[in-house]
């Protein structure tokens, strides 16, 4: 792994990811009902678990998107799997809810408004520059935080913070 390009961290354990996705439903039980979820892969997948169990969503479509390739850096946003004709067929996506982990430049959400312009678009977290082009989010972090999430997370040793004190 490289060295980190953003310098600060915010580190995400399961309990908080977990309350954070449930604060994200409390939220949208107040734009639904919805009679379908587009989960943004892979980081969506965990979201839209929690979500669509809190507000009752059954019929659950992915979208899959990479656009990180290396540690850190946004590449070729390469769209690997489409919306299903089944889904896009519940109109121009006015009943239909946008799933993702966060939203940082905007790119990736900003694909998936050209497929489905009406739908609704949540993520948990949101960085100011992508900020806009979500309907919904739980909590915001400066442009210059990496989120790091439990799913990418290991126990690990912790140096002190002082410099000259010992572990
Ligand atoms: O707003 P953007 O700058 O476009 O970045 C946000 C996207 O980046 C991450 O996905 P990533 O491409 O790393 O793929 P993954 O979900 O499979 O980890 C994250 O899950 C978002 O989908
Ligand atoms: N894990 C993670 N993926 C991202 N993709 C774009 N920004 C981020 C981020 O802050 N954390
Ligand atoms: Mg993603």
């Amino acid at each position: 792994m490289s060295e980190p390009l953003s310098p600060k961290a915010f580190p995400v354990s399961w309990d908080q990811f977990h309350r954070d996705a449930r604060a994200l439903a409390w939220r949208l039980s107040a734009n639904g009902p919805f009679d379908a979820m587009v989960c943004i892969t892979r980081g969506g997948l965990v979201p839209a678990a929690i979500v669509s169990r809190e507000l009752g969503i059954r019929l659950i479509e992915t979208v899959c998107i990479a656009s990180y390739h290396d540690y850190q850096t946004q590449g070729g946003l390469q769209v690997i799997k489409t919306i299903a004709d089944s889904v896009r067929a519940l109109g121009d996506g006015r009943k239909v809810l946008v799933v993702d982990d966060l939203v940082d430049t905007g790119k990736t959400v900003q694909v998936v408004r050209d497929m489905l312009p009406a739908a609704h678009y949540a993520t948990v977290y949101a960085k100011p520059l992508g900020r806009p082009l979500v309907d919904t989010f739980v909590t915001e972090v400066s442009q210059d935080t990496w989120i790091y999430f439990p799913w990418d997370l290991g126990y690990s040793f912790q140096p002190p913070i002082a410099k000259d004190a010992k572990g």
